[in-house]
């Protein structure tokens, strides 16, 4: 496994890539998108009928453009929205409105997710601050109880990517395309029960820009 990172190493690469050189951040998205699609185009998913459960922070918005990557590629799906569509972070909210060019369904979110042959699981990243309760765990527990093929998007939602506790309701995950780094809690022996295959994404984020040797 190669080098691993804490959920504020994640952040401060991301925000020098951002601030400090001027990739922007939808530039990291896409690439994020980019590579999570690849997965799911190389796999061993079906992709008869894809289901993307987003949430309104930026791991939805991955989940949106993946959403969006698919369609290009003519894989029917449809998306689920955890949230607000008015109350997404400034990203999520450009990806949402590409979704509506596309005329991607987008759905309030239910537990009623049978009839899809893989879920793309974009619910939290490393944004997840509380324990997942409510209307969230229900969600999360119906994606687990399908038995649907997941690939988790950056993290497997509900799981701390820290300790690798799960942190209330959690994905069970048949896979996951982390961006950049592997999280320190996906090599424990908690977290990697959860994260099911590992995948790691290069998004253009270098931890020797940010911590020079
Ligand atoms: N520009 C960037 O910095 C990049 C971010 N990326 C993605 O963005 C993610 C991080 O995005 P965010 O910081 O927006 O965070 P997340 O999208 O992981 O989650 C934040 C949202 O979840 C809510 N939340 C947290 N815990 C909750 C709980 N238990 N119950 C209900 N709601 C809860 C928060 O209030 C917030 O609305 C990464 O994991 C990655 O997927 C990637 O697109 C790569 C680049
Ligand atoms: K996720």
């Amino acid at each position: 496994m190669s080098k691993t990172v804490t959920i504020a190493e994640a952040r401060e690469a991301d925000q020098h890539t951002i601030q400090t050189i001027g990739i922007p951040s939808m530039v990291l998205m896409e690439r994020a998108a980019l590579g999570a699609t690849q997965r799911l185009l190389d796999g061993d998913f079906d992709l008869t009928h894809v289901l993307v459960v987003a949430g309104t922070g930026n791991n939805g918005g991955d989940g949106l453009a993946i959403a969006r990557l698919l369609h290009a590629r003519h894989v029917p799906v449809t998306v689920m929205l955890t949230g607000d569509a008015n109350r997404t972070s400034t990203e999520t909210g450009q990806q949402l409105h590409a979704l509506t060019y596309y005329h991607i369904p987008v759905v309030p979110a239910t537990t009623a997710m049978d009839g899809y042959t893989t879920i793309v699981d974009a619910i939290f990243g490393i944004g997840l601050d509380r324990t997942v309760t409510g209307k969230f765990a229900d969600w999360i527990n119906a994606m687990n109880a399908t038995g649907t093929p997941i690939l988790s998007v950056d993290v497997p939602s509900g799981l701390n990517a820290d300790t690798g506790e799960p942190q209330g309701a959690t994905v069970k995950a048949t896979a996951t395309s982390t961006f950049a780094y592997a999280k320190q809690g996906f090599v424990t022996s908690s977290g990697e029960q959860y994260t099911g295959k590992l995948f790691v994404e290069d998004i253009g984020v270098y931890l020797n820009d940010v911590f020079p040797d």
